[in-house]
This record gives structure tokens, sequence and C-alpha cells, in this order.
């Protein structure tokens, strides 16, 4: 195999004119996206974190913008390339391979949102994660129709494969709950400072209380090479579904209306006026639920048994046999002198200290490293 093209971003900053505030050329880099260019790095010189300014091309206004997500520590050689025009790939030489890689967010439909949310430029990080990590599972459906005793079957059978994403909410934890297990359980005044802070990927109000996915939450399990769980209300649903995040939409309906009602008195961990809460709001998620191009999957869980066998044939698991981790991740650190560039679909990480280049296949959010010859 030849020599692949190397492209050094940090090398752009050289075309820059002086008194932009750039520091020493290997801390920071710059990528343009449309009519802006992204300045990422040791930005102030005092931060242990990257910082990222923006620049308005048409005007030379520099911009300071919010940003979401858990910030990657600065690293002393950093790179990056622009990926559908939407996200910059960002990598940090001389790094340990659960920090080499990071996303940049500058222009995804959630960031869109955001911008017009907030009124002000926004970009927001996600760590990059080396391995074959499968799309991430939402599962919704109405209280009491079984969404967590499917999920406790499949995190029970495929305990390597699964991790569970633990919520942030502000409801009472119930008798057999535990905190950090089944919920991150929070004050409301706590968690509300944390939405505005942007540590979450989706939040909503569901039967009088906050709940919401920390982007922390899904990290965990993505760094433990897991696929995550979700168990998030329609409009959590429809929040990831708008984000960037790709994931698998199942929405689980009961056979009737008055079986789910049975359900939920038979769990017994409701006050009547919550159980009557949430039977009125259970008319709602199943409309909303069964609306066309929210959801991927519809299951019936009438029977257990069947509905756990046709959520793990969908999933792709029934003829497994349980050694999901078959193929081993090829973990590699970063070298500190390093080049990126994209040849069609591929992202190619040159080396100066490897004698070959590594190949990299880009899927969202994940990087899978192929050595090539
Ligand atoms: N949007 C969103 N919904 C959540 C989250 N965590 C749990 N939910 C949903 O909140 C609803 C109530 O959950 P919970 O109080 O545990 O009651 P249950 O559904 O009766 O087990 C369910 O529809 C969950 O799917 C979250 O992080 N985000
Ligand atoms: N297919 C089923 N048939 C009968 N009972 C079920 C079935 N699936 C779940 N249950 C029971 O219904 C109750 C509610 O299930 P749960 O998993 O807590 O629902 P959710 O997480 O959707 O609120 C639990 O007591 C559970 O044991």
């Amino acid at each position: 195999m030849g020599e692949a093209p190397a492209f050094i971003v940090d090398d752009l900053l050289g075309d820059y004119p002086n008194g932009l505030g750039l520091k020493s050329k290997g801390h920071q880099t710059a990528v343009d996206a449309g009519h802006k260019t992204y300045v990422i790095g040791d930005t102030d010189g005092e931060s242990a974190l990257i910082g990222v300014k923006v620049l308005e091309k048409s005007t030379g206004e520099w911009i300071i913008p919010a940003v979401l997500g858990t910030k990657p520590q600065s690293s002393k050689r950093l790179s990056a390339l622009i990926l559908n025009g939407d996200r910059i790939l960002i990598l940090k030489g001389g790094s340990a391979h659960d920090d080499c890689f990071w996303f940049l967010e500058v222009d995804t439909p959630f960031v869109r949102e955001q911008r017009n949310k907030l009124g002000t430029e926004v970009v927001a990080w996600s760590r990059g994660v080396v391995g074959d990590t499968k799309m991430p599972i939402v599962i919704s459906g109405p209280s009491g129709v079984g969404k967590g005793t499917l999920i406790a079957k499949l995190m029970k059978e495929f305990p390597s494969t699964f991790g569970f994403s633990v919520s942030h909410t502000t409801r009472a934890p119930r008798e057999k709950e535990q905190n950090g297990v089944h919920y991150h359980f929070s004050e409301r005044s706590v968690m509300e400072k944390e939405i505005s802070s942007g540590k979450f990927l989706e939040f909503a109000s569901v039967h009088g209380n906050l709940y919401g996915t920390s982007v922390e939450a899904v990290e965990v399990v993505a760094d433990a090479g897991k696929r995550c769980i979700l168990d998030i209300d329609v409009q959590g649903a429809r929040s990831v579904r708008a984000s960037s995040l790709e994931a698998i939409f199942i929405f689980i309906c009961p056979p009737s209306f008055e079986e789910l009602e049975k359900r939920l008195r038979a769990r017994g961990t409701e006050t009547e006026e919550q159980m009557q809460k949430r039977l009125r709001n259970a008319r709602a998620e199943l409309e909303q639920g069964k609306a066309p191009g929210l959801f991927d999957h519809i299951l019936v869980n009438d029977d257990l048994e069947t509905c756990y066998k046709s959520l793990k044939k969908l999933l792709g698991l029934d003829q497994v046999v349980h050694s999901i981790l078959e193929s081993a991740p090829l973990l590699v650190n970063l070298p500190q002198d390093h080049s990126v560039s994209k040849i069609g679909q591929k992202i190619v990480i040159g080396s100066k200290e490897a004698s070959e280049n590594r190949y990299v296949t880009c899927l969202y959010g994940c990087l899978s490293f192929l050595l090539s010859h």
C-alpha cells in the first residue's frame, strides 16, 4: 500500500493572519466548516480542557460558543478533520486509546436545535469509541407494559453485551431501586441546573417528574465496550431521533388497556393517584408510539417469553452463541506524531512512528481500527 496523502490540520494555522491570539501550533488546530472556522485547543492558555473559538469569516468576528457535552482534556498535539460538513473529528496525539479521538458537532440537527433554543453559537462534544460498538437501543412504552422486565432479561442473558443507560430522575426511589443502578435520583433544582449546563443528551417531564439521559450515562456503557440500552419515554425517543445519536427505536405495547392497568396494579409501586396519572398518559403514549416515523419496531408484550423472543430476533440475537465479544477491538494508543486524512469513506491516520498507516473506518461516534498492510 502506498503512502496515504497526509493532511495535518495544524498546518492550516500558518495561514492565519497574525494577532488572532493563536498559541503554539501543536496545541491548537483549525478547521473550516462553511462560512466559519473552528479553532480548537488551548484557547485561553489556562484551562486544562480543550477550548473552542469560532471565527465568522465574513465579518472577522470571534465567537465563544456554548459548549455541550463533556470536554476533553487538552493535548500537546491535536489534529482534526471535518466530516459530513457537520462534525469535526479531533485526534489527540500521545493519548490513550480511550481518549484519543473525539467528535465536535458543529452543525448537526442536534446542535442546530440547541442553537435555536439558546440563541447563541453552540458546539457539542462526544467521545469517540474504539471498537465495533453497535447502535444503542431505545425502548419506550407506557408505564407497566414490561419495558423494565424485558430489559432485565436481556441484561441477564447477555451481561457482556448490553449496558443500561442509567437515567437521572427527580422521582422518589421505589423500594427495591438503588441509586446509580436503576436511576441517579436527583433534586429538581440540581437537575435543572445540570440541564442548562448541557449535561443531558435528552430530558423530559414525565408523569410530573423530570427524567434525563446524561451524555456520560451513554459514554460509560460505550467505554465498557457494550451496547447501550435506553429506557426512555416517547418525548425522549423523539429527542434522540433528532440528535445525532443513531439508535434502534423499539416501542412496547400492551395487549390491551385493561391488561396494562392490571400489571400496573399488580406491581404495586404506585399510589392510586400516580397510577391514574400513568394510565391517563398511557393513552396518549400509545397513540404517539404508533405514529409513523418514530419507532422502527413495535412489539406487543402479551406473553412475556414470546415478546422476549421477538425482541432478541430483531436485535439479531436469536442465533447467537453467547460470545458476543468475539472480535476484541484492536486497541491502539495514538502516536504523538500523526496525520489524518479522508479517502472516500475511510479516514486514514498516518503515523511516522509506525511503518504502516493505520486505516480507520468511520461510523458515527465510533471508529474501528483496521491495520493495513
Ligand atoms: N425522556 C426520558 N424518559 C425516561 C428516562 N428514564 C426513564 N424515562 C421514562 O419515564 C417513564 C417513567 O419511568 P418510571 O418512573 O421508572 O416508571 P415505569 O415506566 O412505570 O417503570 C417511563 O416511560 C420511562 O421510559 C430518561 O432518561 N429520559
Ligand atoms: N408479558 C407480561 N405478562 C404479565 N405480566 C408482565 C409481563 N411483562 C411484565 N409484566 C409485569 O408487569 C409489571 C410491570 O412491568 P415493568 O417491567 O415494571 O414495566 P415498565 O418498566 O414498562 O413500567 C411487572 O410486575 C412485571 O412483572
